[in-house]
């Protein structure tokens, strides 16, 4: 059982690495498994759980792997695939594991979907994916338990997602990648994660136009070839960042965080009184006034991101009057208010809107992440609490996030990861 345990009260000062994203990486590691030959390389790959996750589910399905976490290095060797088995057991730890769906469907000709995992953030359908599939010409059997998708060759079709779902996007141009003919998908997603993809799709040799339109055309082709690429970096792990320098009045500095990509969430924390500056590659972020409240809605990209909303509510805990959030993306994402609110918070939910109350001191409890962005928001809310925070199923934390507690401490935070057995030894 991981735990991260916190003592607030520490200002936040210093240099922070940023990691490389998770969310574009391990849709990359399924990219990475269409190549039939060679070694694809991927570098700044985060080093977390979700990663290692990933790492287990290639080499299930026969993948070689090598993650040279030192070196954050993901060499993969996918030339020779034997299962299309996505295990339960790992399949069901990470939502990830859809993402190799495409690659099994092209290199074996079906994929058996034992479980999906992810955050439980209320309902997350696959129904676009599916749909996706059939019109590309395979055929979808949903079982209660298992899921087995069977193609004897996919054709390029002209597909649509009701929403401009982020894995749907990407899993949908990977089938289109080696499908014969022409497709094209409209209201694809348009995060930068989706597009940094799509780059390293283009360079293995796919034919794709039209990122970060909405309308995207696939060129089918024949093979592609296992390739080089950087990930970018993790846009969700510098707005987690800034906000530790926001709740704490902190002056940080953010080596690979891009302003650009934080889009709106840099101009609602400005509006909340949180100073950026940009020098160079580094990314200043500071607080030296009241925080302000604030409204946010959030949505797909360049809307405000639904993962860095739970972080947000902690940080207006502490501005100078009430906040409204309204969660548009997921429909069971407020379970943090209830754990911010035994540290003293006053968040009332009313189905998918909540009201901040501010400004509520915060005081040190034992509470629990119920995902991977309302663990972090909890780790913020140590940060700024009166006493120790004890933030219980850290594994959720260790999905998404890389080293935290060393990051923190960097800072001068006083975060520490702890390990117990489950009999309490
Ligand atoms: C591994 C990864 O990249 N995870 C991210 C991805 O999740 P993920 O790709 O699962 O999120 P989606 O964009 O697909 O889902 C957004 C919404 O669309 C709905 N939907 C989606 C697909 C579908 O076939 N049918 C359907 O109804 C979902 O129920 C949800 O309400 O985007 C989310 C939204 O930005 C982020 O919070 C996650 O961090
Ligand atoms: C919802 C998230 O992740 P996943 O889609 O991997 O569950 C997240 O990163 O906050």
């Amino acid at each position: 059982m991981v735990s991260y345990r916190v003592r607030g009260g520490n200002v936040l000062r210093g240099t922070a690495f940023i990691q490389g994203a998770k969310n574009a990486v391990l849709p990359m590691i399924g990219a990475a498994l269409l190549a039939a030959e060679g070694r694809t390389v991927l570098r700044n790959v985060p080093v977390i759980e979700d990663v290692r996750r990933a790492v287990e589910l290639a080499e299930a399905i026969g993948a070689k792997v090598e993650f040279h976490e030192s070196e954050r290095t993901l060499v993969i060797d996918a030339s020779r695939l034997t299962s299309p088995v996505l295990p339960a057991e790992i399949a069901r730890r990470f939502r990830g594991s859809v993402l190799f769906v495409p690659a099994l469907l092209h290199r074996l000709g079906e994929a058996i979907i034992e479980g999906i995992g992810g955050c439980n953030l209320g309902s997350r359908n696959l129904d676009f994916h599916y749909l996706g599939y059939k019109r590309l010409g395979a055929m979808v059997d949903e079982g209660e338990a298992v899921i087995h998708i069977k193609a004897g060759g996919l054709l390029g079709a002209p597909l649509y997602l009701d929403t401009p779902s982020h894995t749907g996007t990407e899993n949908l141009i990977m089938a289109a990648s080696l499908a014969r003919g022409t497709t094209v998908i409209e209201n694809a997603a348009l995060e930068p994660e989706v597009l940094d993809v799509i780059t390293m799709l283009s360079r293995m040799g796919a034919r794709i136009r039209g990122g970060g339109t909405g309308f995207i055309t696939v060129e089918g082709v024949d093979e592609l070839t296992a390739v080089e690429h950087t990930v970018m970096p993790d846009r969700l792990d510098a707005g987690v960042f800034a906000m530790a320098a926001a709740i704490t009045g902190g002056d940080v500095s953010l080596v690979g965080a891009s302003l650009e990509h934080l889009g709106v969430v840099r101009w609602k924390l400005e509006q909340m009184g949180v100073e950026f500056e940009e020098h160079g590659a580094v990314l200043q972020v500071r607080r030296d006034r009241p925080l302000r409240p604030i409204n946010v809605i959030t949505d797909t990209y360049p809307g405000f991101a639904t993962d860095l909303q739970s972080p947000l509510m902690t940080v207006a805990c502490l501005a100078e009057g009430s906040s409204y959030i309204h969660e548009r993306i997921f429909d069971g994402r407020f379970a943090l208010a209830g754990e911010l609110n035994k540290m003293g918070a006053n968040v009332e939910v009313e189905g998918s809107r909540a009201v901040v109350h501010g400004p509520t001191p915060l005081h040190g409890a034992g509470v629990t992440a119920h995902d991977l962005r309302s663990g972090i928001a909890l780790v913020l809310a140590g940060l700024a609490a009166e006493g120790e925070t004890s933030i219980g199923s850290g594994y959720l934390i260790d999905r998404g996030h890389g080293a935290l507690a060393q990051r923190m401490q960097a800072l001068g935070a006083d975060v520490v990861r702890e390990i117990s057995t489950s009999d309490g030894r």
